[in-house]
């Protein structure tokens, strides 16, 4: 610690002994085609903080397709950790989350998807330390179960078409978002209209375009969604001006997703009035507590929310649904499916997926526990 955060350090039984970091690589169940990426496979970067009374805080940095999506790696968040964040926690108070994260925040700028890592970390030894759910620490859990949506990015309208029906008779999801922007706009809006004619009143439709269309194309695809049955298009193009000159122009909900990184841009966004709704992220917002502030903030300007997420494995999802089980409304749902689209279970005990609902856990912090054999199997640095 240096002497700006002499007051954080303590040597009670809530002193951080040591941060550990680990890259765990799992495949996908099958290639999974973004406009942005096709992704074989995840990279998790998980933090492990461990604390003078033996408790170990778990956290979660995850992003899609290396730097394809967004400005941070899962080995680059590894390398902030270790030689960055770590030697500024050693020694100091977990318990002291939010100070931490204040101090934090003063040496490492931007950097959010790992700042939400190493705030999970710390709420879930806090959580686990006072004996409560994680969601007690965000303001107390409005909801037990979240609707999850699964993600049709197989590429092909046909393989779609079966997963869906595969997902509604296990009664695992009924809301199916595709992933559309790689091919042009009318085969995407053909694939869209053939899914939703197969699905009906069975499921609904929702497209994520990630901001692949320029604004004469979100025009045309926008009127084609509307026809085709599809309810809602997530970040059609990329500036948030444009989104402000789509939104309410056809019936049909625009949500903002890359655009919301944080606070400050919805705040700029709900002024604008450039959406209908926002995808909250952990990682995108920088954490459980901006995450919450988004939230706030949609409240406030009447926007809608969904629960996003960056394909995390279970920590990263858990950590998303603890914060999202406490958000007042939710009219989207979540996305929250990110560990069912990995050949590899890191928990001792699965997430429970139900009646197309993600049960929380009840137990303390995130309320989930590694299996630490698999985990040192995927390890990448494991030779
Ligand atoms: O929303 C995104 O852009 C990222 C992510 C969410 C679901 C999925 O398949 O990809
Ligand atoms: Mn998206």
């Amino acid at each position: 610690m240096n002497d700006t955060s002499h007051n954080l350090t303590t040597s009670s039984a809530s002193r951080i002994e040591r941060v550990e970091t680990l890259l765990l690589d799992i495949p996908t169940i099958r290639p999974h085609r973004l406009s942005v990426a096709t992704m074989h496979g995840q990279l998790l970067m998980l933090v492990r903080v461990y604390t003078a009374d033996g408790i170990v805080g778990l956290g979660e940095g995850t992003t899609i397709g290396g730097l394809a999506y967004g400005p941070e790696s899962p080995e680059g968040m590894k390398l902030t950790v270790d030689r960055y964040i770590a030697p500024q926690l050693v020694g100091a108070d977990s318990d002291r989350v939010q100070a931490l994260m204040d101090h934090l925040g003063k040496l490492v700028k931007g950097n959010n998807f790992v700042k939400c890592a190493i705030e999970t970390a710390l709420l879930d030894a806090r959580a686990k330390r006072i004996g409560v759910p994680l969601s007690e620490l965000l303001g107390g859990r409005r909801r037990d179960t979240l609707p999850v949506a699964w993600t049709l990015a197989s590429g092909d309208t046909g393989r779609d078409i079966e997963e869906a029906e595969h997902m509604l008779e296990m009664r695992r999801h009924n809301i199916f978002k595709l992933k559309i922007g790689l091919r042009t706009v009318d085969a995407d809006v053909a694939h869209v209209a053939a899914i939703k004619r197969a699905l009906g009143s069975r499921g609904s439709v929702r497209v994520d375009v990630n901001m692949a269309w320029s604004e004469t194309e979100a025009i045309r695809g926008m009127a084609g969604l509307v026809d085709a049955g599809c309810e809602l298009v997530e970040q059609p193009v990329k500036s948030a001006f444009t989104l402000a000159r789509l939104v309410r122009r056809f019936p049909i909900a625009l949500m903002a997703d890359e655009s919301v990184h944080g606070p400050d841009s919805a705040f700029e966004l709900a002024r604008a009035a450039a959406a209908d709704a926002f995808t909250v992220k952990i990682e995108q917002s920088g954490g459980l507590f901006a995450g919450g502030q988004v939230a706030a903030i949609a409240d406030a300007a009447g926007i809608e929310l969904y629960g996003g997420t960056m394909l995390e494995g279970a920590i990263g999802t858990i950590a998303a649904a603890q914060l999202f089980s406490t958000f007042r409304q939710l009219q989207w749902g979540t996305e929250l499916f990110g560990p069912l689209l990995l050949t590899e279970e890191i928990l001792t005990e699965p997430l429970r997926y139900e009646n197309f609902q993600l049960h929380l856990p009840n137990g303390p912090g995130l309320g989930i526990a590694l299996d630490e054999e698999r985990v040192n199997s995927l390890r990448r640095d494991r030779d």
